[in-house]
């Protein structure tokens, strides 16, 4: 057996623990819902049911900071999108031995806030929650990029592209898998005929 297969190996038991993780916190839901990029979807994932499960959150986090680590060396900083990435960019990054800070939206922008600073030469970890079209860890690297930061790579717990998402940056997830959404005037009937939901915090309105 070559080394790649013991690592092809390796990376399908660690994406059915995730996705055990998931099932078990009851995060793998079903529905209508409107995701963070306007697409819809009969199935969301609700990573605050993991996140609200410290020992769970522990075990995913762990399991994605020796996942980075081996891509990408060391790291000093974790940088996460709020809302859903602070928790998971916190823990990964107590694993890491790395700092965690966030940036948030000001006025639908992402901006680093509460005066996080990021080192010019420190070594950053992009790390997302979920990802489906790319386009949050896109706006969160952007948001990086303007402090000229050396961002090493990204990280998530669960790519829904499968794989093929392009974010500009390496990425690694515990799990790739390919999750259906639609755009918001082709949906399919069964999913047309129940009152869509939206979860997440992009756009929200206080
Ligand atoms: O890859 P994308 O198409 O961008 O979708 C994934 C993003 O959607 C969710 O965030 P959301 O904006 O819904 O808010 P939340 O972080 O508060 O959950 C999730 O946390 C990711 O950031
Ligand atoms: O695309 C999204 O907005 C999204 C999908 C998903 O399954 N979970 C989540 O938190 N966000
Ligand atoms: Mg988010």
């Amino acid at each position: 057996m070559t080394q790649q297969d013991t690592s092809t190996q390796a990376d399908a038991r660690i994406q059915e623990e995730t996705l055990a993780e998931f099932r078990d916190a009851g995060a793998l839901l079903e529905g209508h819902f409107i995701l963070s990029s306007g697409r819809r979807s009969p199935v969301f994932i609700q990573k605050m049911f993991i996140f609200q499960d410290p020992a769970r959150t522990e075990r995913v986090c762990k399991a994605l900071a020796r996942k980075a680590e081996a891509a990408f060396g060391k790291i000093d900083v974790v940088v996460s999108p709020a809302v859903g990435g602070i928790v998971p960019g916190y823990e990964t990054a107590r694993h890491l031995g790395a700092k965690a800070i966030f940036v948030e939206r000001v006025e639908g922008q992402f901006e680093l806030r509460r005066g996080f600073e990021i080192p010019a030469d420190a070594r950053v970890l992009m790390v997302e929650d979920i990802i489906t079209t790319g386009l949050s860890s896109r706006e969160c690297l952007a948001a990086i990029a303007r402090y000229s930061a050396n961002v090493v790579g990204a990280a998530c717990l669960i790519d829904r592209s499968g794989g093929k998402v392009d974010i500009g940056a390496p990425l690694v997830s515990l799990a790739a898998i390919e999750v259906p959404d639609y755009a918001a005037d082709q949906l399919p009937p069964e999913l047309a005929a129940i009152p869509a939901v939206k979860p997440g915090s992009r756009g929200l309105v206080a």
